[in-house]
């Protein structure tokens, strides 16, 4: 039933649009990468192991303790889920586009009722447990993937080793296995012809800024994810700490720009920001790319006070009910792309107005 209504609604608990700094950081999220002894790193393994793992991960994640502490948790294969199905979980952020893409029988899902916490079963790790709230929420998901991680732990023998820490199948996430990220939308930097210096500074403090669907994903409305480089040497509560603090950084420098643009630009500003709001409200035909630029820029025109009647939330959602798969789920059919894009419009029109 979880997964079910997954499918079928496109609104998420991080789309909610509240909480700390909700207007610029649309969401946190904390992944913790586990991995089981004596089974092969995912990509070697033979179908047995991998059917094995599933087995394990599957009993631990529906296990009583569990469930009483994550309500509604549900595990399926992938193998159960249609194509489309797969492409809405990973529009929805819930599962990574590696394991959307992933053939075969040995991939699995577990999702909470709230999709708060996923678990992702053999991808890249045999276990990628993520926690997902809305604002900058990094602690509050750290604290709930920890008591998720601890129960977990209890049933499944994790690959640990005294000197490194949690074993991964990347070096990269050896230590605590941890990545917390942010998503940030920051159009007043993107704007400045500073944002790749900005960016490159945060890379050398050991940050990386990653487009919207993760890894290898270009940034799109403006929206980046910031996330911790470094997972090893440091305990999770710094790691947590250290990305909260350099998160409230980028939402001062995102305030001083828009302050700039405002004092500078003020006409400018407002000219984008209701063109936007004019498109968005009276198109026809809108394409996925100049749908998200204009949802940024309605977004912005929101938090600076310059339009109303508009929720943080309806925006949020429209980012996931504006992509392909959703709008395919929508028709309930095949459709072609000229078809997605007037569906598209249809949908902003209506959502908008
Ligand atoms: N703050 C966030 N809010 C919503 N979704 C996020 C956030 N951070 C990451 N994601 C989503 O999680 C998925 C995986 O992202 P990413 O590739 O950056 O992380 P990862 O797979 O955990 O990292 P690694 O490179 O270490 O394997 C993507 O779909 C991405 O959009």
């Amino acid at each position: 039933m979880t997964i079910e209504n997954a499918l079928n609604n496109p609104y998420t608990k991080w789309m909610e649009g509240k909480g700390p700094h909700a207007s610029i950081v649309i969401s946190s999220r904390v992944r913790l990468a586990r991995n089981l002894n004596d089974y092969n790193f995912p990509h070697l393994q033979d179908e047995e192991s991998g059917r094995k793992v599933m087995e394990l991960a599957k009993d631990a994640l529906t296990a009583q303790e569990v469930q009483e502490l994550v309500d509604g948790i549900e595990f399926m294969s992938l193998e159960e889920l249609s194509p489309l199905d797969r492409l809405i979980l990973m529009e929805k952020h819930l599962i990574s586009p590696q394991l959307a893409d992933g053939e075969g029988p040995c991939h699995g899902i577990a999702l909470s009722e709230d999709e708060a916490v996923s678990v992702m079963v053999n991808e890249e790790d045999h276990l990628r447990l993520q926690v997902l709230f809305p604002a900058l929420q990094l602690k509050e998901a750290w604290n709930l993937a920890s008591k998720v991680d601890d129960l977990l732990e209890s049933r499944l023998d994790f690959a640990f080793d005294e000197q490194y820490g949690y074993l991964t199948c990347c070096p990269t996430n050896v230590g605590t296995g941890l990545r917390a990220s942010v998503m940030m939308h920051l159009p007043a930097i993107a704007m400045t012809n500073q944002a790749n210096r900005f960016f490159m500074s945060l890379s050398k403090l050991g940050f990386v800024v990653r487009g919207l669907y993760g890894e290898g994903t270009q940034a799109k409305g403006n929206l980046f994810q910031v996330s911790n480089q470094i997972t090893l040497g440091l305990s999770e509560e710094e790691l947590i700490g250290n990305l909260t603090s350099v998160s409230r950084q980028i939402i001062e420098q995102e305030q001083l720009a828009r302050d700039e643009m405002r004092k500078e630009s003020l006409a400018q500003l407002e000219d984008m920001v209701f063109r936007s709001y004019g498109i968005l409200t009276n198109a026809y035909i809108i394409s996925s790319e100049e749908a998200v630029a204009h949802l940024s820029n309605v977004r912005l025109g929101l938090d600076m006070g310059l339009l109303r009647d508009v929720q943080f939330r309806k925006l949020n959602e429209l980012l996931v009910e504006t992509r392909p798969a959703f709008l395919r789920k929508l028709a309930g059919k095949e459709i072609d792309a000229f078809n997605r894009d007037f569906k598209r419009a249809e949908l902003i029109r209506n959502s908008l107005s």
